[in-house]
């Protein structure tokens, strides 16, 4: 399948060129239009273009659920641009204090001197060591445990930049494959701000503080869009990447995707697949965006950095394909529920369906970024914290709110998982609860992100045993019937054989396939 798939992606290369001397050779021409025929056939999907997509891929016939589509490994990859720092091998988190392990070559912290990524393509390289090592002063001299996280991430930014600029040199082949990506160049341009903050924290920094003066302003814009509009954001078992891969970055965007993508935990190679059936030339889409945010935070996200508006199905329904995740209680009747009235206007207003009143979307994102910083305020495993935010505004946003649903969703996550709530120890209301969670949030996924997806099947995992717990109980206390009991038992089965069916197709070595196994385990075990 790498193959198969490699060749698809430089096979238009080469029709690309072609197109520029057709006159050369027209029988060598015939002869390699027969043989990307041959390949278009047996290939799932191929290549178009259109005036707003730019290049994309469609099905090349119909495509059931599950199939494998893509997998290569990355053209180039770095740490995540996140405030956090993570080894430059193997990505995992690392701290900045004086007891962390450091490369002897140019101090970068590194998890361990036995990192497996240590001198290997994919992490950190003896090229970029040498280059580091001579900038100690500039680069990893800076981080210790006194660096706040913006400077961190302006450091960590410029990484993955230095690495595929020194594939110039090391790979030219694999650098022009980067560089005909998409980068929208001269639109960042235009935007004054995007433009000098990259002039500034990176193009002026590696050539004036690290003294890298061979590279050209205009090259390294280039290569900041292109990482900006064309990175995979990777990563498995607390491991924080980014990437960019020879053919899945033709993938267009759709907000409700009919893909699916993994990513191995040592190769890094993406997985693709379908995860839902999909017609003969229908696109094939993924999300750039993250599925729990509403239309006006995903619309924006694009817009800043991949430089388009989003106009799909989800974005244009004021109700978000019946999962209504952004709607508001109105906060003068207190009755109705506020939505957007043009929901591809980011300036437009939103109004109540009750009464007369309305909001700007302006005024509605600054209360929406509040009642996010509070969230993001509240420890994932504070599992009180997040009940309190539940009821703090419950008055305020309706129930599958994201932002709801976000709290929701670790909630599914950690009761039943950590000490003093695990489902030995938990109340019956309390595993109620954790159904309860788990099923409005499968409720909603089946909506945006239906067919074979992680979120799907891993929620669908966290259910399955408060089921099976109460369902014990109830019949226990004599609160329901054999009959009852068993027709419970027929949904947990449900739950294992589909979370088992989507998780394992997660590559071994990670959580999820180790969950997917579990899943396994347990309908063995059931005798199913
Ligand atoms: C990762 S690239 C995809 C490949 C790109 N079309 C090309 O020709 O190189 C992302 C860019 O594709 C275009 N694009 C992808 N999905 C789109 C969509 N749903 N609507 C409009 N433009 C889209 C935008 O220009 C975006 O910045």
């Amino acid at each position: 399948m790498p193959g198969r798939k490699k060749n698809n992606h430089h096979h238009k290369n080469k029709k690309h060129q072609k197109s520029h001397h057709k006159e050369r050779n027209p029988e060598k021409e015939q002869e390699e239009d027969e043989q990307e025929q041959d390949q278009e056939q047996e290939s799932p999907f191929r290549i178009e273009h259109s005036d707003i997509y730019g290049r994309y891929l469609v099905a090349s016939r119909q495509l059931e659920a599950g199939e494998l589509l893509i997998t290569e490994e990355p053209l180039a990859i770095g740490p995540c641009v996140s405030g956090d720092p993570v080894c430059l091998g193997c990505y995992q988190p690392v701290s900045l204090d004086s007891t962390q392990y450091r490369c002897p070559g140019c101090q970068w912290p590194l998890c361990r001197d036995s990192c497996p990524g240590i001198h290997q393509p994919h992490g950190h390289t003896s090229e970029e060591c040498q280059l580091y090592g001579e900038r100690r002063a500039v680069a990893a001299g800076l981080l210790t445990d006194r660096t706040g996280p913006a400077e961190v991430r302006d450091l960590y930014e410029l990484v993955m930049i230095v690495r595929i600029l020194l594939l110039r040199q090391r790979d030219p082949e694999q650098f022009a494959a980067i560089e005909r990506m998409e980068s929208h160049t001269e639109e960042r341009r235009k935007n004054q701000v995007l433009w000098q903050h990259y002039e500034q924290k990176v193009v002026q920094r590696l050539r004036e503080v690290w003294q890298l003066e061979d590279l050209q302003p205009e090259q390294i814009h280039q290569v900041c869009g292109i990482l900006d509009v064309n990175c995979f954001e990777i990563g498995q078992n607390g491991a924080k990447a980014r990437t960019l891969y020879p053919s899945a970055f033709l993938l267009a965007h759709d907000c409700s995707p009919n893909t699916a993508h993994t990513d191995h935990p040592e190769s890094y190679a993406i997985i693709l697949r379908t995860s839902r059936r999909v017609r003969e030339r229908e696109a094939l889409t993924l999300s750039y965006a993250y599925t729990l945010q509403g239309t006006l935070k995903r619309r924006s996200f694009m817009h800043e950095g991949k430089l388009f508006w989003c106009v799909c199905q989800r974005c244009s329904d004021p109700r978000e394909l019946g999962s209504d995740c952004s709607a508001l209680v109105c906060p003068v009747c207190r009755q109705g529920s506020l939505r957007a009235q043009e929901p591809l206007n980011q300036e437009g207003s939103w109004g109540c369906d009750k009464c007369d009143h309305k909001m700007l979307a302006k005024d509605l994102e600054s209360r929406l970024d509040r009642i996010n910083n509070d969230l993001e305020a509240i420890d994932v495993h504070d599992i009180p914290g997040l009940e309190n935010f539940l009821v703090r505004y419950r008055e305020v946003l309706r129930p599958n709110h994201y932002l709801l649903l976000s709290a929701k969703y670790s909630l599914c996550q950690i009761y039943g998982r950590i000490e003093g709530y695990l489902l030995p120890q938990m109340s019956p209301e309390d595993i109620a609860r954790k159904e309860r969670y788990c099923r409005e949030f499968l409720e909603i996924i089946d909506l945006l992100e239906p067919g074979l997806t992680r979120l799907r099947g891993l929620i669908m995992y966290e259910l399955h045993a408060p089921v099976m717990v109460l369902a014990q109980m109830a019949l226990q206390t004599g609160k329901i019937s054999r009959q009852e009991f068993q027709r419970r038992l027929k949904e947990v089965v449900r739950l294992l054989q589909n979370s088992r069916d989507i998780l394992c197709l997660e590559p071994e070595g990670s959580n999820e396939h180790e969950m997917g196994k579990a899943a396994a385990d347990a309908l063995s075990k059931m005798g199913c």
